[in-house]
């Protein structure tokens, strides 16, 4: 099954705003997509919608193949310690989670708890278990929030992988990224005008 997303008219209400109207897109195999704009824009919101986790106020997405969401959460048990925490999703993943690890530095990391490590290396843990997923859609929230120059790079490679191999990535960021493709969708184009962005008259879906 090849992997696929699209995207047709979508809209987006957060409480009372409507942030953006009119946003399509339709990525087949080894496409890559970069969401830009300022902070508030609706980045997290569009990742969201494309994830199947927050309903958009209109239009429609439709995906194909499994897909991973890469956020500030990063669903690893703070209690345990790293090498126990990604054995949990190597199991349920049934995947190598630990050859991604050693390959983002975190070797020699596995006894300490996940709650003492630092935001990059709490980021390079879940780039790890992603790289190791293989789901073929990504969608990445501000991946390189946390990472120090060589982390970014690592993600930049990990993402320029799985492009190569025939996978989706839709990367959320207001910094720049090195992206195998040069789609980028500059989300203030399709914000609402005004100061607040919002319509009157209408109700959240
Ligand atoms: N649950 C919510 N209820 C109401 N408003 C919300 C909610 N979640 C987010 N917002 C608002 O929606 C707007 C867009 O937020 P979002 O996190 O999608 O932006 P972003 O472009 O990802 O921002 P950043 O670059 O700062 O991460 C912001 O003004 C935010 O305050």
């Amino acid at each position: 099954m090849q992997a696929h997303l699209a995207a047709t008219d979508l809209a987006c209400r957060r409480g009372e705003r409507v942030l953006f109207r009119g946003v399509s897109l339709a990525l087949g195999p080894g496409a890559a997509c970069r969401i830009a704009g300022p902070n508030g824009i609706g980045k997290t919101s569009l990742i969201r919608i494309l994830a199947g986790l927050l309903r958009p106020l209109a239009g429609t997405v439709e995906r194909r193949g499994m897909v991973a969401l890469l956020d500030d959460r990063h669903a690893l048990d703070a209690q345990l310690p790293l090498g126990r925490a990604l054995a949990f999703w190597a199991r349920l993943d049934r995947a190598d989670v630990g050859r991604q690890a050693r390959r983002l530095g975190l070797a020699g990391l596995e006894d300490v708890p996940v709650r003492y490590l630092s935001t990059g290396q709490k980021k390079r843990a879940a780039l790890a278990r992603l790289a190791a997923q293989g789901a073929p859609v990504w969608l990445l929230d501000e991946p390189l929030n946390g990472l120090d120059a060589e982390g970014a790079l690592l993600c930049e490679a990990l993402v320029a992988e799985h492009c190569a191999e025939g996978g989706i990535a839709v990367v959320a960021s207001h910094q720049v990224m090195a992206m195998p493709a040069p789609a980028t969708l500059a989300l203030a184009d399709f914000a609402l005008p005004g100061p607040a962005g919002s319509r009157q008259g209408e109700t959240a879906a």
